[in-house]
């Protein structure tokens, strides 16, 4: 696991860090020169070349002072370059600014050469706060034009570091070292992508520096298996969990199909799909280990389950809704609201009213909508919820009491006063008509195992990223379906 910091996250633990610990600001700035400086001298080869380092006036320009610094005592010929207004300059860069003086280093208003080893951006970092603009866009757009390998100090400059978007203009680097801990705006897109490859450095700001407040956001990084629920020696398939699929209106088999077989990769130990009666020699045919039902047996197998996932090609029928009906009004079972659901939910607001109450009530509800979903259920276009995703994604939370998986390139789940997971596994390959089942039928199992709401969600989107990536690596990107997912998850 590894946190995920805003700007004023990082300010709160800076200053922790120099005022309660009483590490000074300049040692914790000079270990972030070091380790740029360090992680340059590795990718130029060795030592001597020509280094440009730009730099603003803040304290992100004051790394780069510091890194020039040290460059130049390494043998590089280095090359100074700062924008902006010096009378504005931070106290440290202007200390920094001072003891360059004394160092071989060039300073110049324009960059001059054609043959940088290596260019380092340090105009902006977290202190960015508005659109870049002028002098300094245009400072941006010739770093860029540049050729040789560029390194951003902490963020890359116009690349806003809460929420990863452009500001104006920013800095395409190929690596980015971050100081403490990484910043949000370096996973979500488009930042992450301007960011290149980000490795965090240790300044010295570590958990000892949250004093109880520790950042909201995480991602996990370790192994998949590592996060599943401990599976008993001597279980039984009773043991490991009854997920009662409802999924998969006429036409509409492949859904539950997907569901259903992802719920069994994932460890469930019985997998009950109620579907239409048109469906039942397709889904005994493709996953024969399932137990099947039709909406007429509903009562009967809510008493069966442990847990409930709902919607993967469900339709909107009154058959469908009578089904939603069904697990709301007449279960108080964990449930997995998904796809058609959603978009019931989202037109039967005494649904969703009732679905509340039971989440105030304590109900495990994971709700698991994409972005045209999150519109409907939020009543905003789906262009403000792509761009508000998370603020969209924790005020359903807030109102259902429930756990939200909002589904994007960059997943976010969102539960109610909890810290807010995004996951950084996957890829775009998984952008296909069915993966959503999938991780409806992975989310449903976890669930199954006995896992906390926001726990299934979270390690559900996980690993269900890992299994694309797995897939990916099979298939390519292009090649990969909704079905390669299943196929890849080994545990
Ligand atoms: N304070 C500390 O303890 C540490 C800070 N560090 C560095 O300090 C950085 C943060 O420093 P600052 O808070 O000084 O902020 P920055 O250096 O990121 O930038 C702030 C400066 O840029 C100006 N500015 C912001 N947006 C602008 C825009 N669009 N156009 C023109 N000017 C703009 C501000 O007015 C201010 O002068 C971090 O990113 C990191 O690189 C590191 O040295 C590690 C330790
Ligand atoms: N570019 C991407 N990178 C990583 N994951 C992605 C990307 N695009 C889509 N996904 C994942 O694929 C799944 C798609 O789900 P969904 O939109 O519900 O598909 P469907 O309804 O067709 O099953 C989500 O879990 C989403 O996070
Ligand atoms: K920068």
């Amino acid at each position: 696991m590894r946190y995920l910091v805003t700007a004023s996250e990082m300010r709160r633990f800076d200053e922790n860090t120099i005022e309660k610990i009483g590490i000074p600001a300049c040692v914790l700035m000079e270990r972030a020169a070091l380790a740029a400086a360090e992680l340059t001298e590795a990718r130029c080869d060795g030592r001597g070349g020509y280094v440009l380092v730009m730099c603003g006036m803040g304290n992100n320009g004051g790394d780069g002072l510091a890194v020039a610094r040290l460059l130049a005592e390494r043998d590089f010929r280095v090359e100074v370059w700062c924008v902006g207004n010096r009378e504005k300059a931070s106290p440290q860069w202007k200390q920094q600014r001072s003891i360059l003086e004394k160092y071989p280093v060039e300073f110049t208003d324009k960059p001059r050469r054609g043959d940088y080893g290596a260019l380092i951006d340090a105009l902006f970092g977290v202190g960015l706060s508005r659109e870049i603009k002028h002098e300094y866009a245009e400072a941006v757009m010739l770093f860029n034009s540049l050729e040789g390998w560029k390194l951003a100090l902490d963020v890359p400059s116009g690349i806003h570091s809460d929420t990863g978007r452009v500001m104006g203009c920013a800095v395409r680097a190929d690596e980015t070292v971050t100081f403490g801990f990484c910043k949000r705006g370096l996973v979500f897109y488009p930042g992450c992508e301007y960011a290149g490859e980000v490795s965090t450095a240790d300044i010295g700001i570590s958990e000892r520096s949250f004093y109880g407040r520790k950042p909201e956001m995480y991602a996990y990084d370790e192994e998949a298996a590592q996060l599943l629920p401990k599976r008993q020696r001597g279980g039984n398939k009773g043991t490991f969990g009854k997920v009662l699929l409802i999924a998969g209106s006429l036409n509409m088999a492949g859904a539950a199909i997907l569901a259903a077989r992802a719920a069994y990769r994932t460890g469930a130990g019985m997998v009950k799909v109620i579907t239409c009666a048109g469906n039942r020699t397709i889904l005994q045919q493709a996953v024969p280990e399932a137990l099947l039902g039709t909406p007429n047996e509903l009562d009967r197998s809510v008493e069966w389950a442990d847990v409930i996932a709902v919607g993967p090609g469900l339709g909107k029928s009154a058959e469908a809704l009578s089904c939603l009906e069904g697990v709301i009004y007449g279960s108080r079972l964990p449930l997995l609201a998904d796809a058609d659901a959603l978009n019931l939910l989202a037109e039967h607001p005494e649904l969703r009213a009732a679905l509340a109450e039971q989440g105030a009530a304590g109900r495990k509800v994971i709700l698991t909508p994409h972005v045209g979903e999150l519109a409907r259920l939020t009543g905003q276009s789906v262009s403000a919820c792509a761009e508000e995703l998370l603020s969209c994604g924790i005020a359903l939370a807030s109102e259902l009491h429930a756990v939200v998986t909002a589904k994007d390139a960059r997943t976010l789940i969102c539960g109610e006063g909890h810290d807010v997971c995004v996951n950084l596994s996957g890829s775009n390959g998984m952008a296909t008509a069915g993966s959503g089942d999938v991780l409806a039928g992975i989310t449903a199992a976890l669930l199954g195992q006995g896992m906390d709401a926001f726990e299934a969600a979270a390690v559900g989107a996980y690993i269900h990223g890992r299994a694309g990536e797995k897939a990916v690596g099979k298939r390519g990107e292009y090649g990969c379906m909704a079905g390669d997912l299943t196929a890849q998850m080994r545990y």
